[in-house]
C-alpha cells in the first residue's frame, strides 16, 4: 500500500535568527511561530498525512524548513547541499530520517548546491531553479541522480525569490501556478495560471483537490475554489517573515510502499 507520510522539523531556539534576502527583517515571535508550526502539522493529519518529525537541529536557525534539505523522487532522496553554509548542518537528521524510512540516499557534492525549495515536480517533469541558492552545479547532480530513474529535469531561471517554489507551485492536474511578477520566464511552462497573490502561488497538494495554503492569500484561495478546487487555510504569518511558504514547511512521501 503506498503511504502518506511527510517529514516535519519543529522550529528550533535560534529561529528569530533565521535568514532573510528578498525581504526586510521583521522579528519573529517564537511562542507564535510555534503555535502556527503545530496548527500547519494538524492540517496535514487531518488529511491523511503520517507526520514523521527529523530530529532537533538547534544550531541552525532555518531547520524549521525542512524541504530544502531533501528532494525525493518517488524512494530515492536526494540529499541536497545548501547554498547557504549555514544551513548545511541541517542535512544529517533529514538523512538519517530518510534513511530510517526505507528510502535509497544520493548526496550533493562540492562544488555543487542545490535547495529543495528550488525542484518543483509535476508528474514526472522535475523543474529546478538555478538562482541564488542553487547553482549549475547542483542542477547537473540533480539531473544525473533522477534522469535515469525516468524523470524529465528542466532548469529554470530564478532571480527574483528565494527559491523557484517561492515563485510558481502546481495544482494538482499539473497547472503551473505563479505570482507574474515574481516569476522569471511562465512560458517555460506548458500551462500557466497568473495568480493575484504572491502566497497565492504556493500550495500543497494534500489529495483530491485540497490546497494547503497560507492565509495571507485569501484572493487566490478564492480563485481556486472558483476552479472546484478546496483550499485549506493556514495562518504562517511567522514564517513568511523569513521568506518561509507551505511547502517548505514539510517534506511529502508520496510513494513510498509499506
Ligand atoms: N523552501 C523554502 O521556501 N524555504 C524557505 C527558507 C527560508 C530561510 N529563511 C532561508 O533563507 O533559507
Amino acid at each position: 500500500m503506498p503511504s502518506q507520510k511527510a517529514l516535519i522539523r519543529r522550529p528550533g531556539p535560534r529561529l528569530a535568527d533565521g535568514l532573510v534576502t528578498h525581504v526586510e527583517r521583521t522579528p519573529v515571535d517564537p511562542e507564535r511561530a510555534l503555535t502556527q508550526w503545530e496548527a500547519y502539522v494538524a492540517a496535514l493529519r487531518e488529511h491523511g498525512w503520517e507526520t514523521v518529525e527529523v530530529g532537533a537541529a538547534d544550531d541552525c536557525p532555518d531547520a524549521v524548513f525542512v524541504e530544502d534539505a531533501v528532494v525525493m523522487y518517488r524512494n530515492v532522496a536526494l540529499i541536497t547541499r545548501p547554498g547557504a553554509a549555514s544551513r548545511r548542518g541541517e542535512t544529517a537528521g533529514v538523512e538519517e530520517a530518510v534513511s530510517r524510512l526505507g528510502c535509497s540516499v544520493n548526496r550533493v557534492r562540492e562544488p555543487g548546491t542545490l535547495d529543495g525549495g528550488d525542484v518543483l515536480k509535476v508528474g514526472d517533469t522535475i523543474y529546478v531553479g538555478r538562482g541564488g541558492r542553487t547553482n549549475a552545479d547542483g542542477v547537473a547532480q540533480l539531473r544525473a541522480v533522477f534522469e535515469p530513474l525516468g524523470a524529465k529535469v528542466v532548469a529554470v531561471p530564478v532571480s527574483k525569490v528565494l527559491h523557484l517554489k517561492s515563485a510558481v507551485t502546481a495544482l494538482p492536474e499539473g497547472t503551473v501556478v505563479g505570482y507574474g511578477p515574481l516569476v522569471d520566464a511562465p512560458s517555460l511552462f506548458p500551462r500557466f495560471l497568473p495568480v493575484p497573490e504572491e502566497a497565492g502561488a504556493h500550495v500543497v497538494l494534500l489529495g483530491g483537490g485540497k490546497l494547503l495554503m497560507a492565509t495571507s492569500a485569501p484572493r487566490t484561495a478564492e480563485l481556486y475554489s472558483d476552479l472546484g478546487l478546496e483550499p485549506v487555510l493556514v495562518d504562517i504569518g511567522e514564517f513568511e517573515k523569513l521568506e518561509g511558504c507551505v511547502t517548505c514547511l514539510s517534506v511529502r512521501l508520496r510513494e513510498l510502499h509499506s
